[in-house]
């Protein structure tokens, strides 16, 4: 209701200063002067963003498909001078990087919780930051996507901007230890390759996709949402690297460019760091330290098995479904040609993912493969497994074993016990149908 309200005054400032605008038009270019304050917000061009605004509602605005290209041209907005306290009670700093400060912060005329994210100024340039304002803005129509707020200023030491909060923090403090279960990662991964699918359509590319770069609306991940766009570029522009993001983030191709060397900017950069990241919220770490084939032998033995010059599933990879792993080949291809678009992960939701998880818990348990069984994963789903039944059977009891759980099973007992289980489940149950060879092991 807050941000409703939040969003609704913006709107009335905005009209109310809609015939002081001073909008001009050069060379085709929307140049504005009228700052985007939250006292004095923007021009006709700017709209408060509709994504958590009812569709019925008169100011919710679809994400226009076709926008001819406006969405890059980058606005001079001017940034009025102010203090966080003129309008701001300061609650938490939610984060502090390198070149940002995330503070959760009250609006006092609307008495709306806000998050501003406070540039510094001396380590950024005022046209980095509206750029990144812009696109924050013009994309927060989707539905997951950070909505940002048409509200900016500049303080002494810092530009600033408003933007909605994410009252679960970022994936990355979510996904604990051993990763988010199989559901959560698809329902995640379902609306990140949404969110960048809708980037790509506008030629833009995100360039620092991570898990700190995901913010979490729901408990249950069925509401997450793309932010930062900090590093964001329209397609094709001659770029340097992203500096302060995780090596093992950054694709193959960027690893191997000499220093200060350009490259043209792609959305395969983008599938590359989706793939990072499937496997990162999957497991809970990357899958390598750098895609460094000559320093990091993970990554080695992934090139190797991803360009079928082995068979040999990567250790750290044992756990997934050979339809997972399918998928992964064609995100972390090191062959640009060959990667993926990034809503690939869409042909996957159906297939199965994770094969040697014994818990559904939401921070899963993982069956570590045991010395003997580093050869491969264990298949315990006989359908997709690629090993015959009896072999199977003896690695399965080779696990159990290790869990300390290798006591000699009555066979009889057991169907005897199954038996007695069934009758009293269903009256109707035809014992003709049901076999029960896969417990006679
Ligand atoms: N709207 C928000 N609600 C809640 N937390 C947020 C929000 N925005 C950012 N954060 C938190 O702040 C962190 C940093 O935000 P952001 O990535 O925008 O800043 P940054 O300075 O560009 O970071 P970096 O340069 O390290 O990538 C996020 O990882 C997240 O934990």
């Amino acid at each position: 209701m807050g941000s409703i309200l939040f969003r609704l005054w913006a709107i009335v400032f905005r009209n109310s200063n809609n015939n002081s605008s001073t909008c001009t038009n050069h060379n085709n270019q929307k140049r504005c002067s009228t700052p985007l304050t939250p006292t004095s917000t923007s021009t006709g061009r700017l709209e408060v963003p509709g994504a958590s605004v009812s569709r019925r509602s008169s100011i919710y605005k679809k994400p226009d498909k076709n926008d001819g290209g406006q969405i890059h041209m980058i606005p001079d907005v001017e940034l009025p001078l102010m203090t966080f306290a003129d309008q701001y009670n300061i609650e938490k700093t939610l984060a502090e990087g390198c070149f940002a400060k995330i503070l959760l912060c009250r609006h006092r005329p609307t008495n709306t919780t806000v998050v501003l994210k406070a540039v510094h100024a001396e380590l950024t340039t005022i046209k980095e930051f509206q750029k990144e304002f812009h696109y924050n803005y013009e994309l927060s129509h989707h539905h997951h996507i950070l909505s940002a707020y048409a509200v900016a200023f500049q303080t002494m030491d810092y530009y600033v901007f408003a933007m909605e909060h994410a009252p679960y923090g970022d994936l990355a403090s979510n996904i604990g230890p051993n990763g988010l279960h199989e559901t959560a990662c698809k329902l995640i991964a379902e609306q990140l390759s949404s969110a960048l699918g809708f980037m790509h359509s506008k030629n833009l590319v995100h360039r620092d996709l991570k898990v700190e770069n995901v913010l979490v609306f729901t408990p249950d991940f069925t509401r997450v949402k793309l932010c930062d766009f900090g590093a964001t570029t329209k397609k094709g522009l001659l770029v340097h690297k992203v500096k302060h993001t995780w090596t093992s983030c950054v694709p193959p191709e960027q690893l191997e460019l000499i220093k200060n060397e350009r490259f043209q900017c792609l959305p395969i950069s983008d599938s590359w760091q989706f793939g990072i990241l499937l496997y990162n919220i999957l497991t809970g770490n990357p899958p390598w330290l750098s895609a460094d084939w000559v320093k990091d032998p993970a990554y080695a033995n992934f090139m190797k098995y991803e360009q079928r010059k082995t068979t040999k599933v990567p250790e750290n990879f044992r756990r997934f479904s050979p339809r997972l792993m399918r998928c992964f080949r064609k995100y972390l291809t090191h062959d640009t040609e060959e990667r993926c678009k990034i809503t690939e992960v869409n042909k996957y939701m159906k297939d199965r993912w994770v094969e040697c998880r014994i818990s559904a818990s939401k921070s899963a348990t993982l069956i570590s493969p045991t010395p003997q069984d580093q050869d491969s994963c264990i298949y315990l789903n006989q359908r997709e497994g690629r090993l015959s039944g009896d072999e199977n059977k003896l690695r399965f009891k080779r696990m159990m074993s290790s869990y300390g759980l290798d006591v000699p099973i009555d066979q009889g007992m057991v169907r005897k016990r199954v038996w007695d289980w069934l009758s009293t489940c269903d009256a109707s149950f035809d014992p003709e149908v049901e076999s029960l060879h896969a417990l006679e092991m």
